[in-house]
């Protein structure tokens, strides 16, 4: 078996640890530092202890707050002009996916010519860019331990992926106090986000041994406190279950890439601005009905790690069971189980085909997948057809 392991984002997790981060920049010798965030994170009050810290160690610093949902290429390139403007070399990404996406497309183009999406593929980036580091705030894309960033074209409402080794941050930081308060409709929405590359990247073609332990694992974990992180939002050892859960699956998908559900979702987010992890969440289990025949053990490993007890099914049975649990928890809380509830519309079809087929999330499928699937399993997904 040939394969790379490679992470190459140190992981620092701990209840308070994001106010170190004034001695972190410190020890980069960094006297100023680029702020990249969203106004939902500015209003709830996060940035404050992280500025008080910066001011205590006479960090200076500008805060870009204009981070979008589904982050547009132009949202990128004028956070650039700022960066640009400001003449600080070093970026903090406080936030969600979004934020964290935003904050890599800008610290990349820092040091590449040209416009982000000249760079829409795997390994296009010619230069390291500026050293970013992340603080999630939601436990759910992993963004801040993957080689990626997900940008929206509006042109052609396409979310195009960049990949390279250089968009993984220096540093993440796994701060539980910060995802305390974020709100139950988003607890799970980018909860079940994780799920989806745990269980995407377990049953990737792209897997290799050490990616599978890290999914299984992220699995189990979302398992066990995804629901009380939902009902309970402070539940502190939850919250941090889901934190490092995000992360591993994160740091999975980077190695193993991930499958039809993101394929599907990044098409349908591009056109219809749909929150990532609700597509995601309203779309595996139809994605999981397709792809249980190719991988029935793969998706019994799925059923035990939720806590189903397999041992006395078939590996078809064990296989629904993984479904019916995913059903399940998707109705616990409270995520449509069709993406017609969402707002998908099927007037642009054959667009969405075509698009979902250009992502290389399609060919590590575990299930050879043509067009035509890609059809079906929307159409499923939009008419509530599981069974
Ligand atoms: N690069 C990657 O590896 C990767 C992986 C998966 C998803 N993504 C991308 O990430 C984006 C989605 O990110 P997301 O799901 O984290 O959502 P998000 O970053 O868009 O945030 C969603 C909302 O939650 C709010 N919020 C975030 N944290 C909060 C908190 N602690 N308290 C209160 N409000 C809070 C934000 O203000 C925002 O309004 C999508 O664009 C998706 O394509 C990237
Ligand atoms: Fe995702």
């Amino acid at each position: 078996m040939n394969f790379k392991y490679a992470m190459p984002t140190t992981v620092e997790c701990g209840l308070g640890i994001s106010r170190k981060i004034g001695e972190i920049l410190q020890s980069y010798q960094a006297d100023r530092v680029f702020i990249v965030t969203d106004r939902g994170i500015r209003m709830a009050g996060l940035l404050e202890p992280i500025e008080q810290c910066l001011h205590e160690q006479r960090i200076a610093f500008e805060i870009f707050d204009e981070t979008e949902p589904n982050p547009s290429a132009n949202s990128i390139m004028n956070g650039l002009e700022k960066l640009k403007a400001s003449g600080i070399q070093h970026v903090l990404a406080i936030g969600g996916g979004s934020s964290i996406d935003t904050a890599k497309g800008i610290a990349i183009m820092a040091t590449n010519s040209g416009h982000i999406l000249d760079y829409e593929g795997v390994g296009k980036i010619q230069n390291a860019g500026y050293p970013l580091i992340a603080i999630p705030t939601t436990a759910g894309t992993g963004s801040e331990v993957t080689a990626s960033t997900i940008v929206t074209n509006t042109q052609t409402q396409f979310k195009a992926a960049v990949i390279s080794p250089y968009l993984f941050p220096k540093l993440a930081l796994l701060d539980a106090e910060l995802t305390k308060k974020l709100p139950p409709d988003i607890t799970a929405a980018t909860g079940m986000d994780a799920l989806t590359h745990a269980i995407e990247s377990y049953t990737s073609k792209g897997a290799t041994p050490v990616s599978r332990a890290f999914a299984l694992e992220a699995i189990a974990m979302i398992g066990k406190h995804l629901k009380s992180a939902y009902f309970v939002g402070d539940d502190m050892d939850s919250r941090e279950g889901m934190l490092i859960a995000s992360m591993m699956a994160g740091a999975a998908f980077a190695q193993s890439r991930l499958g039809n559900v993101h394929a599907i979702s990044h098409t349908i987010g591009g056109i219809f601005n749909i929150a990532h992890g609700v597509a995601n969440a309203s779309l595996l289990p139809y994605v999981m009905k397709f792809n249980l025949p190719a991988c029935p053990e793969k998706m019994r490993d799925i059923a035990a790690a939720l806590g189903a007890d397999t041992s006395s099914l078939t590996s078809e049975e064990a296989a629904e069971k993984a479904i019916e649990i995913v059903v399940k928890l998707n109705a616990a809380l409270s995520i449509p189980t069709t993406i017609q509830q969402l707002g998908v519309t099927l007037d642009q079809l054959p667009k969405m085909v075509s698009d979902a087929m250009k992502s290389g999330n399609v060919l590590i499928n575990p299930r050879l997948t043509s067009p035509r699937d890609i059809q079906a399993i929307i159409e499923n997904a939009y008419h509530g057809r599981l069974y």
